[in-house]
């Protein structure tokens, strides 16, 4: 019996994971951009394993991202994300999705840089916000106006997350869609890089 034709789903899912190598695959952005959801989906496609930092902290602490905040403050929970982003980054492939400040901190972006390649999930406030106000569980948006908030973290955030190797628009699609412009980014990158 003949082997089945690849679908072009297949193709960009396989062409995906030869450019990633043993690289991770780190997805970094400001809350609501998509990583956690669309990092679960890409890893899937690409037949790896995937982790969320902000899981992997709640396991280890054993409490949540608000408790943490709560009991010990930003700057230990920041410490945390950076030990663990190290452990995470060690070996590969992965796809990782981060919380939204961990490449804002200068030791966790070193981490990521070294630790294979990284995505923004870049996106719009209206866009972000429609996603964040459905939950109340991020405690830097506990503020009295959370929507300013998150406007003055993205003023502040976006030009560091442009640091990141690939930039992919994060849009009011389905998050397959999203999970496939990755991919795409992913191809697109070891092709340039391949080229230069
Ligand atoms: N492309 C998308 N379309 C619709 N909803 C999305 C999309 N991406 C994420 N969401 C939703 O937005 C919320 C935030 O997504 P999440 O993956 O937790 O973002 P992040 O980890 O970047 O903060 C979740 O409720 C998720 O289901
Ligand atoms: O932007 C931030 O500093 C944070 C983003 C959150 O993750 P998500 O980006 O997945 O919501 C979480 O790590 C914590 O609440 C802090
Ligand atoms: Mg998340």
């Amino acid at each position: 019996m003949s082997e089945p034709l690849l679908t072009v789903a297949d193709s960009l899912k396989d062409r995906a994971r030869a450019a990633l190598g043993s690289r991770n695959l780190i997805l970094v952005g400001l809350m609501g951009a998509g990583k956690s959801s669309v990092g679960r989906i890409v890893a899937s496609q690409l037949g790896i394993p995937f982790i969320d930092s902000d899981h992997e902290i709640e396991r280890v602490s054993r409490m949540t991202i608000a408790e943490l905040f709560a009991a010990y403050g930003e700057d230990e929970f920041r410490a945390l994300e950076t030990r663990v982003m190290k452990r995470l980054l060690k070996s590969g492939p992965r796809v990782v999705s981060t919380g939204g400040g961990a490449f804002v901190n200068e030791r966790t972006r070193r981490h990521i840089k070294r630790g294979g390649l990284s995505v923004w999930l870049k996106a719009d406030l209206d866009v972000l916000w429609e996603r964040v106000n459905k939950r109340d569980t991020r405690p830097l948006l506990k503020t009295e106006n959370p929507k300013q908030t998150l406007e003055n973290l993205m003023n502040a955030r976006y030009p560091i997350y442009a640091q990141a190797d690939l930039t992919v628009l994060s849009r009011d699609v389905r998050k397959e869609i999203m999970a496939d412009e990755v991919l795409k980014a992913v191809i697109e990158a070891q092709k340039e890089n391949a080229a230069s």
